[in-house]
């Protein structure tokens, strides 16, 4: 194993606007998506505030493409304390368009996790030290397409294709500079719970225990073709330019449009259903006065505008690709055999969960890879009426499962 040096951790006035970057990108503020975190470093990494970005230079990364990624750095935040012998770590993966805060610290800007992790929750921040890192290929903080690249010019279309086996390499490196060896605990949902089994199944001797939400074991033919249309939706974005759009306007309907597609799969039918029907959206009237040039909206047309407008005022287009597509790799048998084969080196002790009305990833999924993976492995059932989102907004479900099994 190679090992990193600490003391590369970079806070102060970068991090501070950064801090604020989120906090703004939550309430819909118009903000700038491109992070260059190169700040100096701290004298003492200790002193940093929980649920606080911090950056770590790792080095080049050679990327299972082939490609070479110079001078790579991953953004990231912590809650608690590390203990002396280091056994307390618990590593939490963020969702695609998700950031690293995932419970609130030195400020009151609430996480998308609290019922998960933070004082008193199931990962208790007071006896664990918890970790969350922004995905290489991101824009919370991570080198992205919107980094800097050598010639100081933004990555942009250059931006290598990354897989998950590659950002699992990354956080594997942070994990080193942190001296943290093994993790207690290595949690996601959905994409995050995508890379919390890569960890498990690339480095078996890291993860002791490892919680799997919302996820298979491969990325399917539908996810894919769902994945698909997103990204062409970007690119065909006159906007787009190849990717080259920085300094210049953005592709913003390309990215609004796939966080329509997006969120439709993460909604359930019924949900929407009962929740907008077929009502028209306060005085807009669908059926009345259409023409070509428009009409009034659906109310669930109007939600979507909203879902689709709020990402694209907190995130990057490229980006968006570049996560997608990392998802699109995410197949846990490529290069190790068959399914049960490619599990059997994991020695964590599991547990998988999915959403009863999942129609992105589906429970059956979920039951699928809980059965190739060694030992007996139950699936918890979270029950959200709303689909796969129920993994962020129902995550207590999991409450009784996690202290029973991990954090008893
Ligand atoms: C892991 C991560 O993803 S971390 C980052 C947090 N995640 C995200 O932001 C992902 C995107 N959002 C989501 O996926 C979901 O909104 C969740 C899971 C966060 C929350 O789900 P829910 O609480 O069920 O929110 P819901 O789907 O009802 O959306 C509510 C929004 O729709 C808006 N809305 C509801 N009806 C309409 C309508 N007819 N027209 C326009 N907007 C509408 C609400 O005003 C609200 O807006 P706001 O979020 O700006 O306050
Ligand atoms: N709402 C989540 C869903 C993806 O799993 C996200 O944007 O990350």
């Amino acid at each position: 194993m190679k090992t990193w040096p600490a003391g590369q951790l970079t806070v102060g006035k970068r991090e501070v606007r950064y801090q604020m970057t989120i906090a703004a990108a939550r309430q819909g503020a118009p903000v700038s998506k491109t992070t260059h975190p190169h700040a100096p470093v701290p004298a003492d990494p200790a002193a940093v505030p929980d649920g606080t970005v911090q950056y770590l230079r790792i080095g080049d990364l050679e990327l299972e493409s082939g490609a070479r990624l110079p001078d790579v750095t991953l953004g990231y935040e912590t809650w608690g304390t590390l203990n002396a012998d280091r056994s307390n770590a618990v590593l939490i993966e963020h969702a695609l368009t998700g950031d690293t805060h995932v419970t609130r610290g030195a400020s009151d800007e609430p996480g998308w996790w609290e019922q998960l992790a933070g004082p008193g929750a199931p990962v208790d921040t007071e006896k664990y030290f918890v970790i969350s890192i922004n995905i290489l290929g991101g824009c919370y903080g991570s080198t992205g397409p919107s980094s800097t690249a050598p010639d100081g010019k933004p990555w942009g279309s250059r931006f290598p294709l990354v897989t998950l086996r590659d950002t699992t390499e990354a956080e594997a490196r942070l994990a080193d500079a942190l001296g943290i060896r093994s993790w207690f605990a290595v949690i996601g949902g959905s994409l995050g719970g995508a890379r919390a089994l890569e960890w498990a199944v690339s480095y078996p001797e890291r993860v002791q225990r490892c919680a799997v939400i919302s996820v298979g074991a491969s990325s399917t033919a539908e996810q894919i073709a769902f994945a698909q249309a997103q990204t062409l939706s970007i690119r065909q974005d006159p906007n787009f330019k190849g990717g080259d759009y920085y300094g210049g306007p953005e592709p913003e309907a390309g990215l609004a449009l796939a966080r329509r597609i997006a969120h439709i799969t993460y909604r359930s039918a019924a949900e929407l259903d009962g929740r907008f029907g077929r009502n028209a959206q306060d005085s807009e009237a669908p059926l009345e006065a259409g023409s070509l040039a428009g009409r009034g909206r659906y109310q669930v047309e109007s939600y979507l505008d909203h879902q689709g407008n709020k990402l694209v005022r907190r995130f990057d287009a490229n980006s968006y690709i570049a996560i997608t597509e990392a998802l699109m790799s995410h197949d846990i048998s490529r290069g190790r055999g068959e399914l049960t084969e490619a599990l059997a080196p994991a020695t964590a002790e599991f547990i998988v969960a999915a959403v009863d009305s999942d129609r992105l990833y589906f429970p059956a999924q979920s039951h699928a890879l809980a059965e190739a993976l060694p030992g007996e492995v139950a699936v918890h059932t979270i029950e959200a009426p709303i689909g796969h989102d129920g993994f962020l907004t129902e995550i207590g479900q999991l409450t009784s499962q996690l202290r029973q099994h991990f954090f008893g």
